[in-house]
């Protein structure tokens, strides 16, 4: 059956995309419902981070073909809906990902941001092999993450990356060894690293990582931060972790 397994690992929320039988490929409801696990993450105080995954074999197959026949506008963005829930998540984002990562499913991966691989991962833009134009926003989240030259070779050129190809080519911050389980459970103790700060405070964060990462001059980057430094500086948490760090 296809469904979103959510477990909780303290702040750290696993969603799986779980339907191993269709390699966890994306229908309109799955992804309707990975978009609703990521809401209710988002509005869950007690949650500070996510992992994504896929029940092996694959991370994600990508569009489920079946889905795929007579596809209107609406179809395309509701099969879309859950990686673009990740690609706005609030809350930092990794990606676990253990097998294949095709078309959409790579899509998904390159939402995260970051990407942990295991020995099985596969990361395949497809798009073109299947005759379609890529979708999501792939051509742009895949040329910020592996820059354009490997972006083309890639998307127009077919070529798959493996666990050791994507760690050298930046789209996998990691490599883990071991099952899928071991891959999820570094995952976790990864994503617990930003678990570690205050929620409001990551989320900030990653918000001013989105913003200043388009702007051309370090100056304006400055600005922003400086505006937010202040207004976290004056906080009670600050004074607390401050007056720790001093009697270390
Ligand atoms: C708008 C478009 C967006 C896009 O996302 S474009 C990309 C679309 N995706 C694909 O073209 C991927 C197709 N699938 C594959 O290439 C392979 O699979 C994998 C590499 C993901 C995994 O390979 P392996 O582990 O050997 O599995 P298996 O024997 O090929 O498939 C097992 C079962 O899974 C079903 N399945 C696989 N991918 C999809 C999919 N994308 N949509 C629906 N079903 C899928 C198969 O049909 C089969 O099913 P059965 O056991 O009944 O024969």
């Amino acid at each position: 059956m296809a469904d979103i397994l959510v477990e909780r690992s303290d702040k750290v929320a696993v969603l799986t995309v779980h339907h191993p039988e269709r390699r966890n490929a994306l229908t309109p409801e799955l992804s309707g419902q990975l978009a609703a696990a990521v809401t209710a993450a988002e509005n869950d105080p007690g949650i500070s981070a996510l992992v994504i995954t896929g029940t092996p074999p694959a991370f994600c197959a990508g569009a489920d073909l079946a889905a795929l026949t007579q596809v209107r506008e609406p179809e395309l963005r509701a099969i879309y809906s859950g990686f673009l829930a990740v690609a706005r998540c609030a809350l930092p984002t990794v990606a676990a990902v253990g097998g294949a990562a095709v078309g959409a499913g790579l899509n998904l991966a390159l939402a995260a941001d970051v990407r942990m691989a295991g020995p099985g991962a596969r990361f395949d833009a497809r798009f073109l092999k299947l005759g379609t134009h890529p979708g999501g926003g792939m051509t742009w989240m895949l040329q910020r993450a592996v820059g354009p030259q490997r972006a083309a070779a890639m998307t127009l050129f077919g070529e798959v990356l493996d666990a050791d190809a994507a760690l050298a080519a930046g789209l996998a911050h990691r490599v883990v060894a071991g099952d899928f389980d071991k891959l999820v459970e570094q995952a976790v103790g990864f994503a617990a690293g930003a678990a570690e700060a205050p929620r409001a405070l990551a989320i900030a964060t990653k918000r001013t990582m989105r913003l200043t990462e388009t702007l051309t001059a370090h100056a304006d980057a400055v600005e922003v931060e400086i505006a937010q430094q202040v207004g976290t500086m004056n906080s009670a948490d600050f004074a607390a972790r401050l007056a720790e760090a001093r009697r270390r």
